[in-house]
C-alpha cells in the first residue's frame, strides 16, 4: 500500500512551518518531504520530526549556491538546479555534499537533484547530456560513500518537469530520465515520477506510470490535478486511480502530495482519507 507525504512546501501554507508538521501528523501523515532543509539546523529539524513522529522521505539537493549563504538564497535567485549547468561544477559538488550531511541527519534516503534550466538555444546539446550523466554518476558514487550501516541506502532521484512551469528545464520527459538512469546504471539513482508533470508535458499519466514501475528504477512518486496543480480529485489525474493501480503493483513506497490546495489542506484531504492513518498522530515508526 502506498504511503502518503504532505509537501510541506506546497501543503499547509496557511501556516508557520513548524505548525504545517504538528497539521501533517495530525491530518494522519506519516512522513513530510519540501524542497529545501537548508535553511534550518539539522538538529533542530530532527528533533521537530521525532517530536511529531513523522519520518522525512524527501528533500532537493541545494538549487544553487557554493556556499550555506548562497544555497538559501539560490531558489528565490532563479536556481533550478545545477546537475546539467555549465561552470557550475563547483556548486554541484558543494551542494551533493551538503545535501548528504542533511540526509544522514534527518535519516533521509530520498534527495531530488535537479537539474537546471537552459537558455532555450542551448536545451538539446549534447554535451550538457554528457556532464548531466558524469555529474549524476559522481553524486551517486558520493552517495554510496555515506552509507551507514544499519541505515537506508540514500538514492538521489532525478523527475522530469514540465516547461511550462519552468521554461527551459534540461529534464522534461520520461524518456530522458530512464534513458539517463540505465546508461549510468548506479544503484544511488532512482527514479521520481511526479504524475502532474508527467501529464503536463506526455499525457497519459496512468499509463506513464506503469512504465515507470516496470522499469524497476521508480523510487518516488508525486501527484496533483492537471489543470490546476491542485487535489488530484478531478481532471487529468485521478488520484485514488492512481494510488490503488500502486496498491495492485505492490508499491509499498512513498507518494508526496505536491499540489496548491483549493482551500484549506484540511478541507481537501478527502480524496486520500483511505490512505491517510485514522485520527492522525504521526508515522508508527521509521521506515526506509
Ligand atoms: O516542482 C516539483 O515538481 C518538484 O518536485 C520540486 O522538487 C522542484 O520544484
Ligand atoms: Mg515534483
Amino acid at each position: 500500500m502506498p504511503r502518503l507525504a504532505a509537501n510541506l512546501s506546497f501543503l499547509y501554507q496557511e501556516l508557520p512551518f513548524e505548525a504545517r508538521l504538528a497539521a501533517a501528523a495530525q491530518d494522519g501523515f506519516g512522513g513530510v518531504e519540501f524542497l529545501s532543509p537548508y535553511e534550518w539546523e539539522p538538529g533542530w529539524l530532527a528533533e521537530q520530526l521525532r517530536a511529531h513522529g513523522l519520518q522525512q522521505v524527501l528533500f532537493n539537493a541545494p538549487a544553487g549556491g557554493g556556499t550555506l549563504a548562497a544555497v538559501r538564497s539560490a531558489w528565490a535567485e532563479g536556481w533550478r538546479g545545477t546537475a546539467s549547468l555549465p561552470g557550475a561544477q563547483r556548486q554541484f559538488e558543494y551542494g551533493i555534499e551538503l545535501a548528504l550531511d542533511y540526509a544522514q541527519a534527518l535519516g533521509c534516503s530520498r534527495i531530488h537533484v535537479m537539474s537546471g534550466a537552459h537558455p532555450a538555444q542551448l536545451a538539446h546539446g549534447g554535451s550538457l547530456r554528457q556532464q548531466w550523466l558524469r555529474r549524476l554518476g559522481w553524486a551517486a558514487e558520493r552517495a554510496a560513500r555515506r552509507h551507514s550501516p544499519g541505515a537506508a541506502p540514500i538514492v538521489l532521484l532525478i523527475e522530469a518537469i514540465n516547461q511550462q512551469d519552468m521554461p527551459g528545464y534540461w529534464l522534461h520527459t520520461q524518456q530522458q530520465a530512464l534513458a539517463a538512469l540505465q546508461e549510468i546504471g548506479h544503484p544511488h539513482l532512482g527514479l521520481q515520477l511526479d504524475l502532474y508533470h508527467c501529464q503536463m508535458t506526455e499525457g497519459d499519466a496512468q499509463a506513464q506510470l506503469l512504465r515507470g514501475l516496470g522499469s524497476g528504477l521508480l523510487r518516488h512518486v508525486q501527484i496533483a490535478a492537471v489543470p490546476g496543480r491542485c487535489e488530484p480529485d478531478a481532471g487529468a489525474v485521478d488520484g485514488p486511480a492512481l494510488l490503488r493501480q500502486l496498491d495492485a503493483a505492490g508499491y509499498g513506497g512513498w507518494v508526496g502530495l505536491e499540489y496548491r490546495p483549493r482551500s484549506s489542506t484540511r478541507a481537501g484531504l478527502g480524496w486520500a482519507a483511505p490512505w491517510l492513518r485514522p485520527g492522525g498522530s504521526g508515522a508508527a515508526g521509521p521506515q526506509p
